[in-house]
């Protein structure tokens, strides 16, 4: 079998909705939604290795570190382990006032009766039943027509409200999925869940929860939106009813769909913490939160710590989350282009700069910190960067702000390495490469001995001390371009080093190292070949006096 010519002889396209006064493309999303985790049902149905009791122990406290306030805690009746999970749970005490459990489970009587049964004793709890409603599941699933589909609904609907009433001592509320409704047709839905209503007769004060899954994902997000807004409007009794909308990732637009469903008027969203679930997976919660949050809306969860929860999440599904994914991903907030490395530098400079917190970052559309992350990672550096990659990285390990000139100086020689080593640069190695070309870590050539900084009375450092080159030794002092000058005039009388200073520039030193200045001059030879030095001390007057050296010993030594 090959991919086919003309596909459209084997597949369809989704019929579009009639709706022209659809009013969801002008709305915005402005508030949080009521989130729903599926995590531990549909999740968990998905896993290679359905969690047990430890895994589901500890994604459960996750959730509520979170703030998860709906969780949907797995399907009683598919076995014991997720039976006793629950039941252990709703014994154990530890759902907080706050917290509802839901569970689910076929709109068939003994599989709600066992259902019942696991939340026994619960304060309040969510549960939750479904049949597949949309055409090919009626003809090919159940081989019923809409009428017999709408008794299976019904008819679960009866068994819910008696056991509800067995069980009086538990506050239910109650969930009910048109499961495919996404492939079905509204209006046929809308009728299947008002006979529902008919039988649990909810209220404004007890509302019905109506969740319109997408269960496969099979037609573009504009539609989902159609036919959330449609329902929205044809249900009856909409204040009695709670739109939850469940998406699902088929076509890579299941994030999308949930948020054009909730400007399509729905209030509730399930999903999974980065989007694990059957197939391609469920919506992604994170990512619809964080997407809010980007916007200004407080999604009322917290990731602040996002690698914790992508680890614990990674640990109980056994899945990897992947390097690119929204948010978490490991490389979404590193650059290792050039452009955009230079974007960000100037962006966090700027940021620095001024006077408020409004976030204006060239391609950051979130501050990393705000979910933990630090900035260390934002900028990495390999063949495709530029100079405000290792600028950067400078500045973040060893707390050098390389004046502009001097960047363009060095670029050469980070880009011949990481040309030649075909790989990542790391602090080290760009650390090194500078160390050897300003000639910082090799035994010098002339020395500074015998020297001190003092204050002078209007606060300037004062240096003092000697320069040596074998076995020679000359004095120099001052201060500021003084002692510049002075430093390059005896290289000149005494040592024969001819450098002429074109430019000299110092800064305090706030990370990496334990030396508080470093110092840039740029010098020109005779010759006119441009050589720069680089001072790093604890007093800046001295960390001048070594840049000058810096440029001497280069110049010498060629
Ligand atoms: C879209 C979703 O994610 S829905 C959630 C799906 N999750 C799960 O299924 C996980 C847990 N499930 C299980 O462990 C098992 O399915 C069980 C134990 C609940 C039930 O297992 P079984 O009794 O073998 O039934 P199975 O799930 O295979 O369903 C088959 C029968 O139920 C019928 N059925 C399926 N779904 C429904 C439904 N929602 N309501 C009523 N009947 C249903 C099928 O038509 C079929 O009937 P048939 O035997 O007359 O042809
Ligand atoms: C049962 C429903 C909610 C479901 O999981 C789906 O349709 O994907």
């Amino acid at each position: 079998m090959t991919m086919l010519k003309t596909p459209g002889d084997k597949y369809r396209p989704f019929p579009l909705i009639n709706l022209p006064d659809r009013q969801w493309p002008s709305r915005a999303i402005t508030q949080a939604p009521r989130w729903l985790s599926t995590d531990l049902r549909d999740g968990n149905q998905a896993l290679i290795d359905p969690m047990g009791a430890e895994k589901k122990s500890r994604f459960f406290d996750l959730l509520l570190k979170v703030g998860v306030k709906e969780i949907e805690v797995g399907f009683p009746a598919s076995g014991a382990t997720d039976f006793d999970f629950i039941s252990g749970l709703v014994r154990s005490g530890r759902i907080p006032d706050d917290v509802t459990v839901q569970i689910l489970t076929q709109s068939r009587r003994d599989l709600i009766e066992t259902s019942f049964a696991s939340l026994e004793g619960a304060k309040t709890a969510i549960v939750h039943f479904y049949n597949a409603v949309s055409p090919v599941w009626r003809k090919v699933v159940f081989g019923m027509d809409m009428a017999e589909i709408k008794q299976i609904a019904v008819d679960g609907a009866k068994v819910v409200r008696d056991q509800a009433a067995r069980y009086s001592g538990t506050d239910w509320r109650f969930e009910y999925s048109p499961e495919t409704f996404s492939t079905a047709e509204v209006e046929y839905s809308v009728e299947v869940c008002a006979a529902v209503m008919d039988v649990l007769q909810p209220t404004p004060d007890k509302p019905i929860i109506f969740n319109l899954p997408a269960t496969v994902e099979c037609a573009t997000p504009n539609i989902y939106a159609d036919q959330i807004e449609l329902f929205g409007r044809l249900i009856p009794n909409r204040d009695s009813v709670v739109i939850s909308l469940h998406t699902h990732n088929d076509r890579g637009t299941g994030i999308a769909a949930a948020e054009l469903g909730l400007m399509a008027g729905a209030d509730r969203v399930e999903g999974c913490l980065f989007g694990n679930g059957e197939r391609t997976g469920n919506c992604d919660i994170v990512t619809v939160a964080l997407n809010m949050y980007t916007q200004g809306v407080d999604p009322e969860l917290d990731f602040s710590d996002i690698d914790a929860i992508a680890k614990t999440v990674e640990y109980c599904n056994q899945l990897p989350i992947h390097p690119r994914h929204p948010y978490v991903g490991e490389l979404v907030y590193t650059s290792f282009s050039g452009s955009h490395q230079d974007a960000i530098k100037k962006g966090f400079t700027a940021m620095e700069a001024k006077n408020d917190p409004v976030w204006e970052m060239p391609y950051l559309p979130i501050d990393p910190a705000d979910l933990g992350r630090s900035y260390e990672a934002v900028i990495r550096v390999n063949s495709q960067s530029g100079k405000g990659g290792f600028a950067w990285v400078l500045e973040q390990d060893q707390g050098l702000k390389l004046p502009k000139k001097m960047q363009a100086h060095f670029s050469n020689r980070v880009q011949s390495l990481a040309d030649d080593l075909g790989r990542e640069l790391f602090a080290e190695d760009i650390w090194a490469v500078f160390q050897k070309t300003y000639k910082l870590n090799t035994p010098q050539h002339f020395q500074l001995v015998d020297y001190e900084e003092s204050k002078a009375t209007d606060g300037t450092r004062l240096f003092a001390g000697k320069i040596e080159l074998d076995g020679r030794e000359r004095s120099v002092s001052g201060r500021g371009n003084g002692l510049i000058s002075s430093v390059v005039g005896t290289l000149n009388d005494a040592f024969g080093v001819s450098l002429e200073v074109k430019d000299y520039s110092e800064h305090a030193m706030t990370a990496g190292s334990d030396a508080r200045a470093a110092a840039y001059v740029e010098c020109v030879t005779p010759q006119g070949k441009t050589i720069w030095g680089v001072g790093i001390d604890e007093d800046v007057a001295t960390a001048s006096v070594r840049a000058v050296l810096s440029a001497a010993n280069a110049a010498t030594e060629g």
